[in-house]
């Protein structure tokens, strides 16, 4: 199983979003649909195996985790608008501590990033934390029976206390390039490095 998970600092926690206007109305809600298009669509057909979290960080409810299940997934397409319309869905929802389904496949609550990782963590995934200036790609061994977490930065990042806090669990910081990509660009390359293991 490959779970990602991206902490979303400015992007909103309600349902008020303008689907003409990802980028201005809802905190750069159109990096968040870039990247589960990453996570899951292939050509004519759906990553069954992998599941993505988005934290939300901004306004007005903080925070408010969106979880998608590769598995469940139903009627989503691959355009930033529909991945959009279903997020906007999942945020209409009142968020609690339990998951709740907006959607097939689409889950809302209001979990912390760090939370989400220690859980990872004791389920006894790989946590890898990507960052340009980590160990480069090649320095690293992948077996295809492993279950990992990658943890990604939004156009922000995700400060420095969430960095220490991934260092003190013991993340692995990897650097996917030599140059700085965007985060669904990310998610591209480590399936591809995944998939090459099968
Ligand atoms: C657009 S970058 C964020 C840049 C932001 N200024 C920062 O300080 O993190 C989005 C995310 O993609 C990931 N990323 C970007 N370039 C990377 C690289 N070369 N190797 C690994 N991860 C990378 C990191 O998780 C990063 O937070």
């Amino acid at each position: 199983m490959k779970e990602f998970i991206i902490k979303a600092n400015k992007a909103v926690t309600n349902g008020e979003i303008n689907l003409k206007d990802l980028p201005g109305s809802s905190g750069r809600l159109d990096l968040l649909c870039r990247c589960v298009n990453s996570a899951f669509f292939l050509s004519h057909d759906m990553r069954r195996d992998t599941i993505f979290y988005s934290v939300n960080y901004g306004d007005p409810n903080p925070p408010v985790t969106l979880k998608f299940v590769g598995s469940e997934l139903k009627r989503v397409s691959p355009d930033e608008r529909s991945i959009a319309l279903f997020i906007k869905k999942a945020l209409e929802k009142d968020a609690t501590e339990l998951w709740k389904e907006s959607t097939s496949g689409i889950y809302s609550s209001k979990r912390e990033f760090r939370d989400i990782i220690l859980e990872k963590k004791n389920e006894g995934k790989r946590i890898f934390y990507l960052h340009l200036n980590g160990k480069p790609l090649e320095d690293f061994e992948f077996k295809d029976d492993e279950d990992f977490l990658f943890v990604l930065g939004d156009h922000i990042g995700i400060g420095d206390e969430d960095e220490e806090f991934l260092e003190e669990i013991g993340a692995e910081k990897i650097s996917l390039s030599p140059l700085e990509l965007h985060a669904d660009h990310c998610i591209i390359l480590v399936h591809n490095i995944l998939d090459r293991l099968k």
